[in-house]
């Protein structure tokens, strides 16, 4: 379980706080307006930002002073951040060592990796080489490899269209099923919060507030989320 305990994030004179549990396994939108503070809760989760109160806690264990890299938590960000001038297989290999020198069942579990999202035969390409899909799926590629128990989704699809972000979406859903990991996803488009995730919790007015079912927060927005849905 994913235990956000009467957390405030601060950042300049901005302030989230966040008071909420996710269970282990499952899948979470994180929708809301326009900077209400989404990715903020992201990053705190992933250990970039501080907090001012509260405790994280991962199956009782507190995350609060651990660096990112300390954390169960793996995060995608929105532009994937791959480097250009190295290879997809390196960009994945970065995932689990940052010098890039991997052991010979690392260079496994990252052609594994890399032939669990579709690329089995693009490992040689640069970034530039690849489609803008493609390139989705070596940044996915790369957080896979770290095995991570939770994965933030940083809305890293929103550069693709509809179909190759559906598609990336189903990828991502496939992906988490199989591997039991807990999933929190930023979301602007409310078809894909319910396309991949059965929860939702919503970011406005300072707050971060509990999960709950996506359908009936979608289906009866608070205001705050109705104006921003329009
Ligand atoms: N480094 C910073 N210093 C001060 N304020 C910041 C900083 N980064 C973000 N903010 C502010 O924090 C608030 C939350 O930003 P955040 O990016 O988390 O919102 P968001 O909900 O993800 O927005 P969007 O949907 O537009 O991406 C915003 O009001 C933003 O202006």
């Amino acid at each position: 379980m994913l235990k956000l305990e009467d957390i405030i994030i601060a950042t300049g004179d901005f302030t989230l706080a966040a008071d909420l549990t996710v269970a282990p396994g499952s899948s979470v939108a994180v929708i809301g307006p326009s900077g209400a503070g989404k990715s903020t809760l992201l990053e705190a989760i992933a250990g970039f930002r501080d907090l001012r109160r509260g405790h994280i806690l991962w199956q009782g264990q507190d995350l609060t002073d651990l660096p990112p890299g300390k954390r169960p938590v793996a995060m995608l960000f929105q532009d994937g951040n791959l480097f250009p001038h190295l290879t997809a297989t390196q960009n994945v290999g970065l995932g689990l060592r940052p010098n890039g020198r991997l052991t010979p069942s690392e260079h496994e579990q990252v052609q594994s990796a890399l032939s669990r999202v579709g690329l089995a035969d693009k490992g040689a390409r640069k970034p530039a080489e690849l489609s803008g899909g493609q390139q989705s799926r070596v940044a996915l590629a790369r957080v896979l490899v770290q095995q991570r128990a939770c994965l933030l989704l940083d809305e890293p699809f929103a550069a693709l269209g509809p179909a190759l972000k559906a598609e990336m979406l189903d990828l991502v859903a496939e992906l988490v099923s199989e591997t039991g990991t807990t999933l929190l996803m930023v979301s602007h488009e409310p078809e894909d919060a319910r396309r991949i995730a059965a929860q939702a919790l919503l970011v406005a007015d300072g707050v971060a507030h509990a999960p709950m079912a996506t359908a009936e927060l979608l289906d009866n927005p608070p205001p705050a989320l109705r104006d921003y849905l329009g």
